[in-house]
């Protein structure tokens, strides 16, 4: 997950390939809640690992239900059979209306038929989002339900400790028309006290998200509990009702989070050699609401094919067709369409969706806003939005090839590209659809880079969204940002360089690693590495085959040779001394190239070396030459080896970088010299922190990113 201020997305060109999916935050949640009210274990698997999943589990735990993780996506909750553990809790729901109204319903009719109290609070948005028509149906069944900031806002104090009888016999009356999720949340708690008779719910108002209602009944059905459903009007749980586990129950992947890569694949040309999307886990036969974005998205001309369990989408008509579409049936998936709608030949409306104002932030407002800083036309209303593509239709797919301004070359500030599109900073408002949605935007035809705030509010049920979004994407290697970082040993650069990626979100490469390994690879396999022999043709050959087949691995924090850890062994003084001796092969530098370019991924790469600048990246939008002077330089690395528990002697190390800095800048190949176009940095006086705010700044000076 992108744990940083802000993600910039480069211009993205094409895409295919296979995604799966998180599990439904819909369907872990409610499995989570049905498996700890049932009688015995459950095995749930491909659950969802998220925020909204991470409260509820949270939430269970605290009220005494025994869950064991048995897999990275897999949970054995022991079922309490509708007996409470605990008779006092205060739960900490963030932002999750999935566990905050369910929880509400199932702790109240307890609390009140088994005597306790229990406090359910969560963020601040969470106190705004109402719960009001819940709270009234629970009052008229009888419980004590108290608004402890603000009268039909969460947070909520539930029961009084005390036990009251239940008013079951009349019907309970609920509205439908803010959010669905007050039907569930008593569909899900009413058969924990059914057991004298039959438990009737009568909506008072229309139902909205109605397919939402039809995951739970399945649900409740998976559990042993089958509803009579009149119309959408009533529901009837019949006497005798009780939940008992399936056993075993697999979550299907998430049908909201499938319209991203639906929307992608209609979108973006597909890259040579794939058949576009394709996505498993989820398929026409899913029992989630959102999967009818499906025909939605048929509508704007995706060609998709459906099987029970998976998708497959490709481009169909471009550009996407304009469409006026009530969105009722799916209130999240929608706001996709909405992205799509910048894509469209005309203006596409989007109705019936008043439920956005109330969901994570005022959905309608968010997604006027943001579209309107991309260039778009946006007009809203109490529910629905009705959006104009930048300047009209627009006129040409991005079919990868150089960008006309130069691939990640910066544009002006508030500049407006080709077809009115305008680089825009995405707000997110603390909502991951806001984020999930806008990342599409990169594809737009003016290819102009989109940067997305607060990226990490996927995490609420898609963590790995952009990690996922990159695995498919593609787009001409000038495009990507390189930063490049040379200088001389021990100025900082490798420190630099990972805290620049790191605030960036960039991927990493430690070119002067590489040349470490040959070192290492020549001294296990018996090669000499002297520069006596280095300068005899048949030796520097063999050199520069072996550079060609090195087994060199990386994970987070480890290198790997011949699969064996050499992370240690790499930054002894003697690798860096004899890598300094065959970096000064020509065969050695040519068999490496191709294995440094290939580290140029999306979203951008901090590289550090002697040439990332001069000869590797020339065509990098920053280059920064680092330096020190020696002494300082010297200072540093004795420090840095004594506090390893390495002994050193600082004058010996001087001596030794002195002779690798002559090595390094007076070989003929690739010599160690700035870039004509470098910035230079002498940090010979700032401290690590001044050094990388230094390089950001410079790297934000040269972005054309509103401020907002
Ligand atoms: N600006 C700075 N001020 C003080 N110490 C620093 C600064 N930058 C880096 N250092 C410290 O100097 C030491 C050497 O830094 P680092 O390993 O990043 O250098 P390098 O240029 O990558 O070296 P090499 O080229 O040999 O790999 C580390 O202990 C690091 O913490
Ligand atoms: N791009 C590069 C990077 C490094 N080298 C050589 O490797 C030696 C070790 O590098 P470190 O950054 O890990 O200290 C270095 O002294 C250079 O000789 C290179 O040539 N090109």
């Amino acid at each position: 997950m992108y744990s940083i201020p802000s993600l910039d997305l480069p211009p993205l060109a094409t895409a295919g390939g296979r995604v799966r999916l998180p599990g439904s935050k819909s369907i872990s949640n409610r499995v989570l809640l049905l498996a700890a009210l049932s009688e015995g274990p459950t095995q749930v698997d491909d659950l969802l690992d998220s925020d909204d999943t991470r409260v509820m589990l949270d939430a269970l735990r605290a009220l005494g239900c025994q869950i064991d993780t048995t897999g990275p996506q897999s949970v054995r909750v022991q079922g309490m059979g509708g007996r409470l553990a605990v008779r006092e809790a205060a739960l900490f729901l963030g932002n999750a209306g999935t566990a905050m109204r369910p929880l509400t319903a199932a702790l109240a009719l307890m609390a009140t038929a088994q005597g306790a109290r229990f406090e359910l609070s969560g963020v601040p948005r969470m106190h705004e989002r109402p719960i009001g028509d819940l709270v009234d149906a629970l009052r008229q069944l009888g419980c004590p339900v108290q608004c402890l900031h603000n009268e039909g806002y969460p947070p909520l104090r539930i029961g009084d400790g005390q036990v009251h009888p239940l008013r079951l016999d009349a019907p309970i009356r609920v509205r439908g028309d803010v959010s669905s999720q007050f039907l569930t949340a008593l569909l899900l708690a009413l058969p924990l006290v059914a057991q004298h008779g039959d438990v009737v719910i009568e909506m008072a108002t229309e139902l909205i998200s109605k397919p939402y209602i039809e995951i739970t009944l399945n649900l409740l059905e998976r559990f042993g509990v089958r509803v009579q459903r009149d119309g959408w009007d009533r529901f009837t749980i019949a006497r005798g009702s009780r939940y008992t586990s399936p056993g075993r129950i697999a979550v299907e992947a998430d049908a909201s989070s499938a319209s991203y890569f639906i929307a992608l694949g209609a979108i973006a040309a597909p890259t040579p050699g794939t058949d576009g999307i394709a996505i498993d886990g989820i398929g026409l036969s899913s029992i989630q609401g959102d999967i009818r974005f499906v025909e939605a998205a048929r509508l704007m001309g995706a060609d998709i094919v459906g099987e029970d369990n998976a998708l497959r989408v490709r481009r169909g008509a471009w550009p996407l067709k304009a469409i006026d579409l009530d969105c009722n049936h799916i209130p999240d998936a929608a706001m996709t369409l909405a992205v799509m709608a910048l894509y469209a030949d005309g203006t596409t409306t989007l109705r019936n969706i008043a439920s956005w104002r109330v969901k994570e932030t005022d959905r309608i407002a968010a997604m006027a806003t943001e579209c309107r800083q991309l260039g778009a036309t946006v007009e809203e209303g109490a529910d629905f939005i009705r959006i104009t593509p930048p300047r009209g239709p627009a006129a040409g797919p991005p079919q990868g090839g150089t960008a006309p301004s130069g691939g990640s070359e910066p544009h002006e500030v508030g500049s407006v590209g080709a077809h009115g599109w305008r680089q825009a900073t995405i707000h997110t408002y603390d909502d991951h659809r806001v984020a999930m949605c806008f990342s599409l935007a990169a594809f737009n035809p003016a290819q102009l880079p989109v940067r997305i705030d607060d990226p990490k509010c996927v995490g609420k049920t898609f963590p790995d969204y952009f990690e996922t979004l990159f695995s498919v994407c593609r787009t001409p290697a000038e495009r990507i940002p390189v930063i490049c970082i040379d200088g001389p040993t021990a100025s900082g650069k490798g420190t630099l360089a990972a805290e620049v990626a790191s605030t960036l979100g960039y991927h990493l490469l430690d070119s002067g690693a590489l040349y470490r390994l040959v070192g290492l690879a020549a001294e296990r396999e018996g090669l000499s590495t002297t520069e006596a022999d280095l300068r005899d043709p048949a030796h520097a050959e063999r050199m520069g085959e072996l550079a060609a087949r090195l087994d060199v691995r990386f994970t987070p924090g480890k290198t790997w040779l011949e699969g064996e850890d050499v992370t240690e062994a790499l930054r002894a003084e003697a690798a860096g001394m004899a890598a300094s001796r065959v970096s000064a092969v020509p065969q050695v530098r040519a068999a490496l190239l191709d294995l440094q370019l290939n580290f140029r991924h999306l979203p951008g790469l901090v590289a550090d070396g002697r040439d990332m600048g001069t000869v590797i990246f020339p065509g990098a939008p920053l280059k920064v030459y680092l330096t020190a002077s020696a002494e300082q330089r010297a200072l540093r690395r004795h420090k840095q080896l004594i506090s390893k528990g390495i002994p050193a002697i600082l004058a010996d190390l001087l001596a030794d970088l002195q002779a690798r800095d002559a090595r390094d800048m007076n070989r003929t190949h690739a010599p160690l010299k700035p870039a004509e176009d470098a910035v230079l940095l002498d940090n010979s006086h700032l401290d690590i922190e001044q050094s990388v705010a230094r390089v950001l700044d410079w790297w934000h000076g040269k972005q054309a990113f509103p401020v907002r």
